[in-house]
């Protein structure tokens, strides 16, 4: 693979696409079978050693070290940064109007989970109106390397180091890439030498973590810093992704944002600000986020590569059997979108209706999203928090409505929906556009 390269398909003797929900349990919990093929995300280690690109033993030691600190502590934290960014956000940005008009509505859902994964991923308040100020020994502000980085996070990858200063964003994306690696380390000598503070950020408990392990089983600091960046990556866009498919369904669908809005109502009564023990009993709101997830999975698939000769069974609607020879070596993709649309699962597969999530026996077998077994998302809950948070203060107090454009007028509900939702090209599933508008319900 050359710099220029990135997520490049390996030459390939054969492949094999996943729609089957029995063998997507089977290979994702058989990890040493169908282990990830870390030559997909190679490129990745650019930010340093981590969870994301690394196999075996070493994946182990990351994961070990990692997994803690998506606790019940970042949990809370989640939620209440949460709170913080949704109440910023009325009061210091959309401020006394009635109704505020996104022409694509990504501009607002990237900064929110921005500030979030900033906070509680990264112990550094990032808000709305926080002013730039540059720290001494800086040419940035945290905030704008972290805006510019984990938006740009790409472009250090694809461009050679000799072209990153030919346009003002490349450069300021090499810049901020350099600014960011300085505060992190800062940050790492700070939590070190000042006194104990409780932090439940993740990049905190993770250094604590990290120092309950000194010695050969320690990460350095490059590596600590490679799993933060990952985490910034992996947990950025994706929750951005999700909270605009949500909006944009649930304004497509004004009954189910009116059950949701009933639903929550009945929870937080005269209006308080809702609470992390308040999740568990807004249900609805994760069923409308799953409902979400299940129609545009954000990561639509994931690899695996058989480790030996094996096979893996598959049957038909009548119960038949077909056993299949997968040779080692075979890449397999597990797409998450088509076991997520597939009739045998999802009853009426296309339809939007969050309370499928509410039956008892919903079949969580055949829901990918995070993918499962052993190399799950170690964000899910954070996701989860984040989402149900932002969806519950956010539908508290708007309505969420389609932008009537004039060019559109005579268009059917079919066609809308198709204009709202079609996905544009990236590294994760996104709409191309989606016009909102967000009304005061008083
Ligand atoms: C809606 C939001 C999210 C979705 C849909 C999502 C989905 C996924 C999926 C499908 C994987 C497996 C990828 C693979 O095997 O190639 C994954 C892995 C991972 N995710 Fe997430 N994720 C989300 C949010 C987050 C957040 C907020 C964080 C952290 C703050 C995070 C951290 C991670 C990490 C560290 C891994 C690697 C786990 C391992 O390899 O052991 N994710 N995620």
């Amino acid at each position: 693979m050359n710099d220029n390269q990135i997520f490049m398909l390996p030459k390939v003797s054969t492949f094999i696409s996943v729609a089957d929900a029995a063998i997507a349990k089977e290979i994702t919990t058989s990890r040493t079978r169908f282990p990830k093929p870390i030559e997909f995300y190679e490129s990745l280690i650019f930010y340093g050693q981590n969870i994301v690109v690394s196999e075996g033993e070493q994946w182990k030691k990351y994961r070990r070290i990692s997994a803690p600190a998506f606790s019940e502590r970042n949990n809370k934290l989640v939620w209440d940064e949460s709170m913080k960014v949704m109440d910023g956000l009325f009061n210091d940005v959309w401020k006394d109007q009635h109704t505020i008009t996104y022409d694509h509505c990504l501009d607002l859902t990237l900064p929110i989970a921005l500030f979030i994964i900033g906070s509680a991923g990264f112990g550094r308040t990032i808000s709305w109106v926080e002013d730039d100020a540059i720290p001494p020994g800086h040419q940035m502000s945290f905030k704008e390397a972290f805006s510019i980085i984990s938006k740009d996070f790409l472009i250090p990858l694809i461009l050679p180091k000799w072209a990153m200063g030919i346009t003002k964003r490349s450069a300021a994306a090499g810049q901020a890439l350099i600014e960011l690696r300085k505060y992190m380390f800062e940050m790492i000598q700070q939590r070190r030498t000042s006194d104990k503070v409780e932090r439940n950020d993740l990049f905190s408990i993770l250094l604590e973590e990290n120092s309950e392990n000194m010695g050969t089983a320690a990460l350095t600091d490059d590596e600590l810093i490679g799993n933060v960046f990952i985490f910034i990556v992996a947990g950025h866009e994706t929750a951005a992704h999700a909270l605009l498919f949500t909006f944009a369904l649930l304004a497509l669908h004004p009954d189910e944002q009116e059950k949701l809005y009933e639903q929550t109502k009945s929870v937080i009564k005269d209006g308080r600000t809702p609470t992390y023990q308040d999740m568990n009993s807004l249900t609805y709101a994760l069923a409308v986020l799953n409902e979400s997830l299940r129609l545009f999975p954000v990561v639509s698939s994931f690899p695996k590569v058989s480790a030996e000769d094996t096979t893996l069974t598959t049957f038909n609607l009548d119960g038949e059997s077909k056993t299949i020879p997968v040779p080692k070596g075979t890449y397999i993709t597990v797409s998450t979108v088509a076991i997520h649309r597939n009739p045998r699962y999802w009853p009426e597969p296309k339809t939007f209706r969050p309370e499928r999530f509410l039956e008892p026996d919903w079949p969580r077998d055949a829901f990918y999203p995070f993918a499962a077994g052993p190399r799950a998302c170690l964000g899910r809950k954070f996701a989860e928090t984040e989402a149900v948070a932002v969806l519950t203060r956010l539908i508290m107090k708007y309505k969420i409505t389609v932008k009537e454009e004039p060019q559109f007028a005579h268009e059917t509900f079919e066609e809308r929906k198709a204009r709202v939702l079609a996905l544009d090209q990236g590294l994760t599933l996104v709409p191309s556009r989606t016009p909102l508008v967000f009304t005061r319900r008083e």
